[in-house]
């Protein structure tokens, strides 16, 4: 017979994953991005560069989520993923009218996947395809939990900016994530991940701790490097003219 190792224990994994970022959510709410985006003050440059590179994000966690939709332990598991996947889709159409309307400066320019970017959705996707499905499950979560959190918190500002321009595009943004539904879907999504862990080995568990903070260092730097760039070493960008 085999014995659930954690039947007696009352703590929920992903709160032990959400307490191993605690430095890195002090970190995230004390951006400077985050501060400006909330009080309608974020250059709009920035906002571009990172709704352009939010828009190649959302491409490769689509496709980390389908593999995760996948992997899933039951039917019902897997639609909630795969669901979430659709939904990545429709935010990247939002994110493609954005920077086609004209709230943002205007740019031909083409967009090559930022460093952090590329490394959050490599890392998202390698870990979808190729780890324990529990800890895929864990590295996905962030996305979701840290978006809820942050919109939590920057609502309050961000509703003084509606009340003055119900059309701002950073308001929006916040009004978006600061919603029932968000909460909803963040809280469904913790469940899985926790009953992914009920399942899990020791090891496993462990590994989904990691992964939670590896994406959540993601998070971070994908909203620092859209103020303060980190671009290529020797890339056309990082080089004077
Ligand atoms: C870097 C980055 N992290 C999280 C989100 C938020 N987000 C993207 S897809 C998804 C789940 C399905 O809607 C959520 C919550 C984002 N846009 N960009």
């Amino acid at each position: 017979m085999v014995t659930p190792v954690h039947s007696a224990d009352s703590v929920r994994h992903t709160d032990r994953m959400w307490d191993a970022t605690g430095s890195l959510r002090t970190a995230i709410d004390g951006l400077e991005f985050l501060e400006q985006l909330g009080h309608g003050t974020l250059p709009l440059d920035a906002f571009r560069f990172y709704i352009e590179q939010d828009r190649l994000y959302l491409a490769g966690y689509t496709k980390a989520l389908a593999i995760l939709a996948s992997r899933a332990p039951d039917a019902t598991t897997a639609a909630f993923w795969a669901t979430s996947a659709a939904s990545a889709v429709d935010e990247a159409s939002l994110h493609e009218q954005l920077l086609s309307g004209s709230a943002l400066p205007p740019s031909d320019a083409r967009v090559e996947h930022s460093p952090t970017c590329l490394g959050y959705t490599s890392y998202l996707i390698a870990t979808a395809a190729t780890e324990p499905y529990p800890v895929a499950a864990a590295a996905i979560l962030p996305c979701f939990w840290i978006y809820a959190d942050v919109a939590a918190r920057l609502a309050g500002a961000a509703q003084d900016v509606l009340a003055r321009d119900p059309e701002h595009p950073y308001a929006r943004w916040v009004s978006t994530y600061d919603s029932d539904e968000f909460r909803d879907i963040v809280s469904a999504a913790r469940t899985l991940v926790d009953e992914a862990a009920d399942g899990a080995t020791e090891a496993q568990r462990e590994a989904m701790v990691d992964a939670f903070v590896i994406a959540t260092r993601y998070e971070l730097s994908f909203w620092d490097t859209a103020l303060h760039p980190m671009p290529w070493s020797h890339s056309r960008s990082a080089v004077a003219p």
